[in-house]
């Protein structure tokens, strides 16, 4: 373990917002993030996911409220969509020295730290939606960023990549202590390791725990009666099974589906951290 102190306050958002053109995108938002602390942001479209994020990460200037940043602070982004040229053949390897330059060693490392130390000479084109996410992940981590932003991690990637891809995220989180803030664009599945889930309608809706969120009337009144099923707060468990159709076999050997999130919604159970 380095010596970058636990649960050091890394950004802090205070009443914050922004307008653009005469209009408000969002406003109101308090936020802090720490070291080792996962804040996830859901919220309907255009709700002021992204602008919020932005703000935070300096790329926008609040017009409203304040935003302030520990000094030098390294942030490392994994976006939601990368611009490259499809039509031209790239390597991972060369993808991760597009942005900076680092040795073999430190690539090769920071891909094997994302379980994707094979894909070196791999293709960029021919990788699967998960293997590309966890290249993207090594690309992002490979400057030992304080902060990682996560912009919807689990696009494009089917049931069994996703998880997978939670498990990838609390274990960043753990071996390094980063700050993570994630975006979470169509409220799928909240990490149950999320320790604040910011609710946005272009205002802090409401804030909490998953199992807190799910169950404030706020969050209901925002999203419906049915919204209780549709956030899914994924719980790592050891005693799972996958199948080969990506579905997970439950600890009393029962099938559960990845649509019906059988998985995930223990909040009795949520680590409360
Ligand atoms: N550069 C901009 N100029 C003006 N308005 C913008 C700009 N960027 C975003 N907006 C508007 O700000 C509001 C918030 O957008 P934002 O991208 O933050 O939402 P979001 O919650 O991330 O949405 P989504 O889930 O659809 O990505 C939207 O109404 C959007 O149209």
């Amino acid at each position: 373990m380095d010596m970058r102190m636990k649960g050091e306050t890394l950004i802090t958002l205070t009443n914050a917002g922004v307008k653009s053109g005469g209009r408000v995108l969002v406003e109101g938002v308090d936020l802090s993030i720490a070291r080792g602390e996962i804040v996830t942001l859901i919220g309907p479209n255009g709700s002021g996911k992204s602008t919020t994020a932005k703000m935070a990460t300096g790329v926008l200037k609040p017009s409203t409220g304040t935003v302030t940043r520990k000094a030098g602070l390294k942030i490392g982004y994994v976006p939601q969509k990368l611009s490259i040229d499809w039509t031209l053949p790239l390597t991972v390897e060369r993808l991760m020295t597009l942005t900076g330059h680092f040795s073999r060693p430190e690539i090769e490392s920071a891909l094997a730290a994302v379980g994707a130390g094979r894909l070196l000479h791999a293709a960029v084109q021919e990788l699967s939606g998960g293997e590309f996410q966890r290249v993207l992940f090594a690309r992002a981590m490979i400057r030992k960023p304080d902060l990682l932003v996560l912009d919807e991690p689990v696009q494009g990637v089917d049931f069994s990549g996703e998880v997978a891809l939670y498990e990838l995220v609390r274990q960043i989180r753990d071996t390094t202590q980063a700050g993570i803030l994630m975006i979470s664009h169509d409220l799928h599945v909240v990490m149950a390791e999320t320790d604040t889930v910011i609710c946005l309608n272009g205002h802090v809706c409401c804030r909490g725990t998953p199992a807190a969120v799910k169950r404030s009337p706020e969050y209901l009144a925002l999203f419906g009666a049915r919204a209780a099923d549709t956030l899914a707060i994924y719980e790592h468990h050891h005693d799972h099974e996958h199948h080969d159709d990506g579905c997970l076999v439950g600890k009393h050997g029962e099938h559960e589906h990845p649509h019906g999130h059988v998985h995930h919604d223990h909040s009795e159970h949520d680590h409360a951290r």
